[in-house]
């Protein structure tokens, strides 16, 4: 029996119908199902204790944290909030916070998808621009107006950096990705590496500099087509090996 790598996937609280409710878009789902893991939905409980959460993952192979519309409480990175920074989600971020570490801890297969990106910055002590469009400098990185295989559709070049985990997954210098994500990388965490650069030097993707294991998030959206994307199709190749050896 082809038993698939168990991928726990952390949900955003939302309310449907008037209730709340604990969500994972179908693409992130999708994505991991179809490079031959099996995705599953972890709610984010409120007060969940350090015990109970390193003995959830201890029963994971990989750990994803998707990307999401709302932000990183300011506050957990020692920011006043800044007026375009409207959405919050404060139980997932304390599962974040909480699973990084344990994650780590048991070498568990994480990958971090544009919130979760930010995320993993936030939980080595680093900071975010809450609207990097405002920022001197920095590219309007917020999704192009359209359908959605338009806002996905790649738009800006990627500048991967040589001798990384990326590299490693991926043998070209750059390539082009999309962007759909209003804050981003002002001071990077200590402990984590850049991994590629968008063209106005915004850090994309990180990776824990001294993790044995598969550490690797990106600002933008692998999971949105990605077999038809040869750095995407990498990035799920590379975690779901990494899953199918936890
Ligand atoms: N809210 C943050 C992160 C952006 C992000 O994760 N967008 C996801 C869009 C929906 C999806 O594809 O899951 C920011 O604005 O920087």
């Amino acid at each position: 029996m082809n038993i698939r790598p168990l991928v726990g996937v952390i949900a955003c609280r939302r309310e449907v119908e008037g209730h709340p409710a604990h969500m994972v878009t179908d693409k992130y789902l999708r994505a991991l199902r179809d490079y031959g893991l099996e995705p599953i939905m972890l709610p984010v409980w409120q007060g969940q204790g350090q015990e109970d959460a390193r003995a959830l993952l201890a029963r994971l192979d990989g750990l994803v944290l998707t990307g999401s519309y709302t932000n990183v409480l300011p506050e957990r990175y020692g920011a006043e909030r800044e007026p375009e920074n409207t959405r919050d989600d404060v139980d997932r971020d304390a599962a974040a916070m909480s699973w990084v570490p344990l994650a780590l801890e048991q070498q568990l297969p994480l990958l971090g998808i544009c919130r979760g990106f930010q995320e993993l910055n936030v939980a080595f002590g680093g900071s975010l621009h809450q609207a990097v469009q405002r920022v001197p400098g920095r590219l309007d990185h917020r999704e192009p107006e359209g359908e959605k295989a338009e806002q996905y559709a790649p738009v800006h070049d990627l500048e991967i950096q040589p001798g990384g985990r990326l590299a490693a997954l991926y043998p070209e210098a750059s390539t082009r990705v999309n962007s759909l994500h209003q804050q981003g990388v002002d001071r990077l965490g200590e402990g984590l590496r850049v991994e590629a650069l968008a063209p106005d030097g915004l850090v994309e993707a990180i990776s824990v500099a001294d993790a044995p294991g598969f550490t690797l998030a990106v600002q933008w959206h692998p999971e949105w087509e990605p077999q038809s994307h040869p750095l995407y199709d990498a990035i799920f190749k590379g975690f779901a090996a990494a899953c199918a050896t936890h």
